[in-house]
């Protein structure tokens, strides 16, 4: 029999993960979503050709559901879930912070659970999603989470102990590189390049230096080292980034991340 996958609050980071099940070959017919406005309903049907339904009717429905909603609205939408759930179906989380034990103990009756932290380049089957398993979650269920999440992009195994660091550096990280980029490109702007000329020189060498941080097996020193000329330009530009504490201004800002995703579970909402 065909396993149906739902999504459950289909934002950013839901429909990102439906669009790459789609290009991957799930039928839109094996999938449902839930969103809580019906004209958001509305515009995944359309695009997409999947059904919208409610939570309760997914929780009924679907073999796995995939829960993307807010940590902020977890709890609202577990509730809306619980009555429905049995322990035949997998709960997937994507929610950073939430712990498999507090979805576990919000659903009863031994339902299996795996947290899962993706990040948005799923959009371009180049996600990293890092999978812990619950308490009841079997060997097959993270089997199963990884083939839909290794559909778009790699996977990696963690104890959950590692999650909110995980979360920290891949859920978040796109978001480092973005900035950069931007700033890069300001850059370019003061030395008097026009705008999408320096966003194209920057996001290509972007693209080189991934592409080599990924193939060619060097440490990064070393990668960075290979570009550093001796009294050149780049050692010019490093000299400011060490002033002005950049490695430190990282390392904090990723503690700070960690923090957050960890505060997240108690349900703080500031
Ligand atoms: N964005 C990212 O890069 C990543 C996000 N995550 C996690 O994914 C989750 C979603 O984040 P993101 O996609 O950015 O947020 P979004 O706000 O874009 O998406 C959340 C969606 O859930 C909907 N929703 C909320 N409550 C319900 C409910 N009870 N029933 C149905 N739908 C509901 C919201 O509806 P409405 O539109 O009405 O608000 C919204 O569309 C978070 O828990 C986040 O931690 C994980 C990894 C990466
Ligand atoms: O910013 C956030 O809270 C979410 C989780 C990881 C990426 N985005």
């Amino acid at each position: 029999m065909t396993q149906k996958v739902a999504v459950l609050g289909t934002g950013k980071i839901g429909e990102a993960l439906l669009s790459g099940m789609i290009r991957a070959g799930w039928a839109p017919a094996d999938l449902l979503v839930t969103a809580r406005r019906p004209e958001r309903a509305e515009e995944l049907r359309t695009r997409y050709g999947v059904e919208a339904v409610s939570n309760a009717d997914a929780a009924k429905r679907a073999d796995t559901l995939i829960l993307a909603a807010k940590p902020q609205d977890m709890g609202r939408l577990l509730d809306e879930l619980a009555p429905h759930i049995t322990a035949d179906r997998l709960v997937i989380s994507a929610a950073a912070g939430i712990t498999t034990a507090s979805i576990e103990e919000r659903l009863g009756d031994g339902v299996p659970v795996v947290r899962v932290m993706p990040n948005t380049p799923v959009l371009v089957d180049e996600g990293m999603s890092v999978i812990s398993a619950g308490s009841h979650a079997s060997a097959a269920d993270l089997a199963h989470t990884e083939e839909i999440f290794g559909a778009v992009g790699k996977t990696l195994r963690v104890p959950e102990s590692q999650q909110d660091a995980c979360t920290a550096l891949s859920g978040s990280g796109p978001a480092y590189f973005f900035y950069l980029v931007e700033a890069m490109t300001d850059a370019g702007i003061l030395l008097g390049l026009p705008r999408d000329k320096a966003h194209d020189l920057i996001v290509q060498s972007a693209i080189g230096a991934a592409v080599m941080l990924r193939d060619s097996g060097e440490h990064p020193v070393r990668l960075r080292e290979n570009v550093t000329s001796p009294a050149g330009t780049t050692i010019s530009a490093i000299r400011e980034l060490e002033k002005h504490g950049v490695r430190a201004a990282l390392i904090a800002a990723l503690e700070a991340a960690r923090d957050r995703s960890r505060a997240l579970a108690s349900g703080s909402n500031s």
